[in-house]
Formats: C-alpha cells, structure tokens, sequence
C-alpha cells in the first residue's frame, strides 16, 4: 500500500459519503413528504370515524415494494421491514387523531 493509494482511497471514501449524504437527504425529505399525506388521511379517517389500519392496503404496499425492492437489487425482507416500521409509526399517528376527535 503506497501513499497514493491512501490518498486515492481517501478520495473515493470522501465521494461516496457526499453521495450517502445527498441520498440521506433524499430520504428525509421524502419521508417528510409521505408524513404530510398521511397526516391528511389521519385526519380525513377521524373525521369519518373510519379505521386507523387498513390491512389489505398493507398487504398490496407490501408485494409492490417487495417487488420494486427486488428490482432494485435491495433486500426485500428488509424493505418489508422498513415499510413496516413506518406504517406503525402513520397507524399511532392516525390514532392520535382518533383520540384527540380531529
Ligand atoms: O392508506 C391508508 O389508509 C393509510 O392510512 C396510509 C397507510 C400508509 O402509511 O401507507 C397507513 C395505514 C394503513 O393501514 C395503510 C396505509
């Protein structure tokens, strides 16, 4: 290992974390912007007493991703997991809603 190749390694470490970083930024804004439609369906669904989970909608979301995440060369039991997570955290929220009468 010679010293170019430090550098030259150094150089490539620093390119793909402005690149994570760039895409870490993709994905917040975009999850912000699901979290601005599910917020409105939270609401929609309290004001028309409708239920907080809608599980065959899930299961849909769920085959499409792991569809599209197996297109995308991305683990799908990790992009089901994923999705997951984030529906519980939509389905607290829509309760809240239900809760506070909104
Ligand atoms: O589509 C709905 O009915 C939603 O409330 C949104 C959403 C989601 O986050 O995608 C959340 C909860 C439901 O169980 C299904 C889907």
């Amino acid at each position: 290992m010679t010293d170019d190749d430090t550098a030259r390694a150094a150089a490539l470490l620093k390119e793909h974390r402005a690149s994570i970083d760039r895409l870490d930024a993709i994905l917040v804004y975009t999850l912000g912007e699901r979290f601005k439609h599910t917020q409105a369906v939270g609401r929609l669904k309290a004001e028309h007493d409708l239920p907080a989970s809608d599980p065959a909608r899930e299961a849909a979301q769920i085959e499409r991703l792991e569809d599209l995440a197996k297109r995308a060369d991305l683990d799908p039991e990790f992009a089901k997991a994923f999705l997951n997570f984030i529906i519980r955290e939509v389905i607290h929220h829509h309760e809240k809603f239900q809760d506070e009468g909104a």
